[in-house]
């Protein structure tokens, strides 16, 4: 079993987030939030530190449980039930890539693949002629991926030789791997130069145009988020303080309130 069968008319890959409220303690991380992100929509969530926004990815992943509200991708309730968001479509890159360093690039998107393929280890021991035609699919597959996010000279690399940078391109195309109904971005391009931002920015825009589904970014980078995203929501102390357009939420007095003293 996939998930809950909640209402009839959910949209595949619509990700309904609905009165979420997150509590540590006497800390409410999150309070009464709710967005909505369509199939092909990429939506930034952003504000200040400590304003909830890994928590909220957390909770998204069902990594966190809330103590009240839901997170529904299509039909599938996610809040709170660690391990379903994978075998549901979300995929998630992190600050610091979550990748296997000691395994090669290629290896760590077929890992990506994983979810996806058909042959288990038994009916592969069983039916080895197609574990073999499946896997060379993968690595066709996967080839192809590697190639639109520039990794095709990197393919047989450990992750541990390529710099900072170049892995979190790895972890991007993992994701992308993975076909996600809901990609999660957690600071894309955090520790990135100049050069390396523009180019990552190519690839997001890449996606966009390829590939329908929903996106959920979180950066600081103000600069990429009102570039790309098509609507932003903003978080300030766990609440939704503004949510709109790029343009609607950067000329918001809550949203300039909130961020001064923010910039450097
Ligand atoms: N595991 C935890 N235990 C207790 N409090 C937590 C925990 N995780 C987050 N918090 C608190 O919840 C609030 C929101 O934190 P969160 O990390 O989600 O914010 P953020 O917007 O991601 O911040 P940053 O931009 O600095 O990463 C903060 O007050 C934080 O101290």
């Amino acid at each position: 079993m996939t998930g809950d069968k909640t209402q009839t008319g959910d949209k595949p890959g619509r990700l309904d987030v609905s009165a979420l409220t997150l509590r540590f303690g006497g800390v409410t991380a999150l309070n009464e939030v709710s967005f909505t992100v369509e199939p092909g929509e990429l939506m930034a969530v952003i504000g200040p530190n400590g304003a909830g926004k890994t928590s909220l990815l957390n909770c998204l992943t069902g990594v966190y449980r809330p103590q009240t509200g839901s997170v529904r991708l299509g039909a599938v309730e996610l809040a709170g039930r660690r391990g379903r968001a994978a075998r549901a479509g979300v995929a998630r890159t992190f600050q610091n890539h979550g990748l296997f360093t000691g395994l090669t690039v290629l290896d760590n998107l077929l890992l990506g693949r994983h979810r996806l393929t058909r042959t288990g280890i038994v009916s592969g021991a069983l039916w080895w002629g197609r574990a073999r035609g499946e896997e060379r699919a993968e690595r066709e597959h996967v080839a192809g991926i590697a190639e639109m996010f520039e990794l095709a000279d990197v393919l047989h690399e450990k992750v541990t030789a390529l710099p900072y940078g170049v892995a979190k391109r790895v972890e991007f195309a993992r994701a992308i791997a993975m076909e996600p109904k809901l990609l999660l971005l957690d600071e894309p391009v955090a520790g990135m130069g100049f050069e390396e931002t523009v180019a990552m920015a190519g690839h997001l825009l890449d996606v966009r145009e390829r590939f329908s589904c929903s996106v959920v970014l979180i950066d600081h980078d103000m600069r990429l988020v009102m570039d790309l995203a098509d609507r932003v929501t903003v978080l300030d102390f766990g609440v939704v303080i503004a949510a709109g357009t790029p343009e609607q939420v950067r000329t918001d007095p809550k949203v300039i309130e909130a961020y001064l003293g923010e910039e450097e």
